[in-house]
């Protein structure tokens, strides 16, 4: 029984804690993560859901407590587990000097892929026409939608995203939805951060797990 769900398991909290400017945001916080699973971090501003994604990815410690991958502790496995990562923190690693194409290259270059049609990618959310446009000159929207195209090309089974939606339409939400649902179909689990209700994504799927603030 123990056996079967440490198979499945991906991402865990093991007791994590997380303290910022004498405050607890959260304390002791376990949950384990499932393959195709679809997972909502929910919570008030400032309640700590981008701290938590942070930790889950390794690029900040909690005060206490563990993040793992498949059991084991990221910081003991990370070479594994940054191979099966896909994080999109706010920023989103999109570069205003360089083209959307340019940035997709770039990006699914330093993630190791070297077999790819950017063009088909950029189709994929709605980008055709604006392969050569620079990313600083793109709207909002479309930049954003320039970060997102990586996760139609990528064999990662874990995706961090931190609020995926902003700035993008109805249609182009229902489609990142689509393709959700399809990673956690295909064995991934995605995690993210995200105000916005979603339309396909419903209740019966989607798992909530909600943080909210405290004062020490
Ligand atoms: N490196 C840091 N140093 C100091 N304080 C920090 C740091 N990172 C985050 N905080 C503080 O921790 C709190 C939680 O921030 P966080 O970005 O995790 O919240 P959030 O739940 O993602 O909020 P939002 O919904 O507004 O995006 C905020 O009050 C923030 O100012």
């Amino acid at each position: 029984m123990v056996e079967e769900k440490t198979a499945t398991t991906l991402v865990s909290a093991d007791n994590l804690t997380c303290i910022r400017e004498e405050r607890i945001l959260f304390d002791e916080l376990s949950f384990d993560i499932q393959a195709g699973e679809i997972v909502q971090i929910e919570g008030p501003n400032g309640a700590g859901k981008t701290s938590l994604l942070r930790i889950l990815a390794g690029l900040s410690r909690p005060y206490a407590g563990e993040a793992k991958y498949k059991g084991t502790d990221i910081t003991r496995c990370r070479d594994e587990y940054n191979d099966d990562l896909l994080y999109l923190g706010h920023l989103a690693g999109v570069k205003s000097e360089l083209t959307a194409e340019e940035n997709l290259n770039f990006n699914l270059r330093i993630s190791g892929y070297d077999d790819f049609e950017t063009n088909q990618i950029l189709a994929k959310v709605n980008l055709s026409g604006f392969e050569e446009a620079l990313a600083g000159h793109l709207s909002a929207g479309q930049h954003r939608r320039t970060a997102l195209a990586r996760l139609w090309h990528t064999n990662c089974k874990v995706w961090l995203l931190d609020e995926p939606f902003t700035a993008i339409d109805k249609k182009g939400v229902e489609e990142l939805e689509h393709l959700f649902l399809q990673h956690a179909q295909n064995g991934g689990c995605v995690i993210m951060t995200t105000h916005q209700d979603m339309s396909i994504i419903g209740d019966d799927i989607l798992r909530k797990i909600r943080l909210d603030y405290r004062f020490i």
